[in-house]
C-alpha cells in the first residue's frame, strides 16, 4: 500500500477523530500546520476533539512568528471541534511547555472521548497528537502510554506499536514493530518470551498482509544482546531460547521468510541504504576519489557498492525492544514516521515525535509526521473498507 492521501467522494471520505494531545506541547501547532494542506481535507473528514481555546491562543502565536508564513497554518475557525466539555475550564491552568496535572487531564480525555466515539460508530479513526505520559500520571493516570488506553478501551489484549515511514529519497516504506515498548530496560530480558514473540509476529503478518498488502513478507528479527549474543559470549538469550523459538516459527511459517537473528546493529545497515539509495559508500565519487584539502580530509572514498540484491531490505523489522528499535527508526525518519497501534479494531496513528515542551508556542515545530499520520490513517481507513481512491496525493519531498 502505498502512503498518500486520496481525494474521494464526499461518502466516501473517512472520518477522522484528532485528539489534540497535550495542550503545553506541540500538538495544537503541528494540527493548524498539517491541516493548511487542503489536500488533505480533499481525502478525508476531520474532527479536533481538544479545545477551542487552545488552538485560538496557538492560531495567534503562529501569526506573531517570524517562521510561519499566513498560508502555513488555518484558523481554528476552519476546524470541526469536538469540544470536551468536562475539561474545558482546565484550560486556565495549563502552562506552555510544561505539563501538569491539568494539562494531563485534558489529553486524557480528548482520547478517551476520541476512543468513546469511534467505537459507538461516529468516525474510522483516530489521529492522536503527543501527549506527556508524566502529565498523565500527575493526573491519577498511570499508563505506559497513549497504546495502552486505546487497547483497554478497545477490549484487545493483542495489540502492538509499529512505526512506518516512506523514505523521500527513494519511496520505500520502512516498517518497524517493538516487540516491548516502554518498559525500563532492566525489564526487558524477562518481558520477551517465546509467547509475547508469536503474538508479535502474529499482528505484524496479520497487519502486513490485510493493511499493506503484502502477502508473502520477508520479516527481519533483532537478536537481543551484541552480535546477537556471539554464541553466548556476550549473552545468552539467544543460545538458551531465541534461536530455537525462531526455528520453530520458520517451521510453521513455511510462506515467511524470517530473516535473524541479526546482530542489533548492523540489522539496520540494508534498511538505511533502502532508505537514502545508496550503497556502501558514496554513488557520486569515483573509485579512489579524494574529498577536501586538510590532511585529515584524504582519506579515500571507498566506492564499494553491495551488488543491489545483497541489500534488499526486508517488508519490516521486528525490534525487542523501544530504542533498538526508534533509535534507527528516528535517524532515518524523524520528521515523517508515524507511529501505528496494530491489533485494534479501528485504525490509530500518530505523529513519531513527542510534546516538544522545548520548542512549545515558538512555532518552529515540523508538521510533517502529523500529516503523515493523517494520511496513513485515511489511507488505512480504505484498505480495510477496500474503497478505490480516486487521485493520488503524495506528501512533498520539500517537507
Ligand atoms: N505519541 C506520543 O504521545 C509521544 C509522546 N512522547 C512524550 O513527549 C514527551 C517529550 O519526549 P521527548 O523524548 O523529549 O521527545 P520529543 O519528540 O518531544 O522531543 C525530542 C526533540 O525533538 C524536537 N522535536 C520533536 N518534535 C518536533 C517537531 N514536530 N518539530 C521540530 N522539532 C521537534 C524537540 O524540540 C526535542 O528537541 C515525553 O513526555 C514523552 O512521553 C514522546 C514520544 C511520542
Ligand atoms: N516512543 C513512542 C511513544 O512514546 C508513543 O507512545 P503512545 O503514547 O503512542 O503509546
Amino acid at each position: 500500500m502505498d502512503i498518500s492521501t486520496t481525494t474521494y467522494k464526499t461518502s466516501d471520505r473517512p472520518r477522522i477523530a484528532i485528539a489534540m494531545g497535550d495542550p503545553a506541547g506541540i500538538g495544537a501547532e503541528v494540527i493548524l500546520k498539517a491541516l493548511a494542506d487542503r489536500q488533505l481535507w480533499a481525502a478525508c473528514q476531520i474532527t479536533v476533539v481538544g479545545n477551542k481555546q487552545v488552538l485560538l491562543d496557538t492560531y495567534d502565536r503562529l501569526r506573531q512568528s517570524p517562521y510561519c508564513p499566513l498560508d502555513s497554518y488555518i484558523h481554528p475557525d476552519e476546524l470541526n471541534i469536538l469540544e470536551v466539555e468536562a475539561v474545558r475550564k482546565m484550560v486556565g491552568a495549563v502552562k506552555q511547555g510544561t505539563g501538569n496535572a491539568a494539562s494531563g487531564a485534558m489529553s486524557f480525555a480528548y482520547l478517551e472521548t476520541a476512543i468513546a466515539r469511534t467505537l459507538v460508530g461516529d468516525f474510522h479513526g483516530i489521529v492522536t497528537a503527543p501527549i506527556a505520559k508524566s502529565a498523565w500520571k500527575a493526573a491519577g493516570y498511570d499508563y505506559p502510554g497513549q497504546t495502552e488506553l486505546l487497547a483497554e478501551k478497545a477490549g484487545v489484549e493483542r495489540f502492538g506499536m509499529l512505526f512506518v515511514a516512506r523514505s523521500p529519497h527513494t519511496g520505500w516504506m520502512l516498517r518497524a514493530l517493538l516487540a516491548t515498548t516502554h518498559i525500563p530496560l532492566h525489564q526487558v530480558p524477562e518481558a520477551l518470551t517465546p509467547q509475547l514473540l508469536t503474538r508479535k509476529l502474529d499482528l505484524l503478518v496479520e497487519c502486513l498482509q490485510r493493511d499493506f498488502g503484502v502477502e508473502q513478507p520477508r520479516i527481519a528479527i533483532a537478536g537481543l544482546n551484541p552480535h546477537s549474543g556471539e554464541q553466548g559470549q556476550l549473552g545468552r538469550e539467544e543460545v538458551d531460547w531465541l534461536n530455537s523459538w525462531l526455528e520453530a516459527e520458520r517451521q510453521n511459517r513455511p510462506n515467511l521468510q524470517l530473516e535473524g537473528l541479526l546482530p542489533p546493529d548492523t540489522m539496520w545497515v540494508k534498511p538505511g541504504m533502502a532508505w537514502y539509495g545508496k550503497g556502501l559508500g558514496s554513488r557520486e565519487q569515483g573509485a579512489g576519489e579524494t574529498r577536501g584539502k586538510g590532511a585529515e580530509e584524504q582519506l579515500p572514498i571507498t566506492n564499494y557498492q553491495l551488488p543491489i540484491t545483497n541489500y534488499h531490505p526486508a517488508d519490516a523489522y521486528l525490534a525487542l525492544y523501544h530504542d533498538q528499535g526508534l533509535i534507527p527508526v528516528k535517524l532515518m525518519a524523524f520528521d515523517r514516521a508515524v507511529n501505528t497501534s496494530i491489533g485494534l479494531p479501528f485504525i490509530r496513528t500518530s505523529p513519531d515525535h513527542g510534546t516538544a515542551f522545548d520548542i512549545a508556542g515558538k512555532g518552529i515545530a515540523d508538521a510533517t509526521s502529523m500529516k503523515a499520520a493523517i494520511q496513513l490513517a485515511t489511507e488505512l481507513v480504505h484498505t480495510r473498507n477496500s474503497a478505490t481512491p480516486t487521485t493520488n496525493y503524495q506528501l512533498p519531498i520539500t517537507n
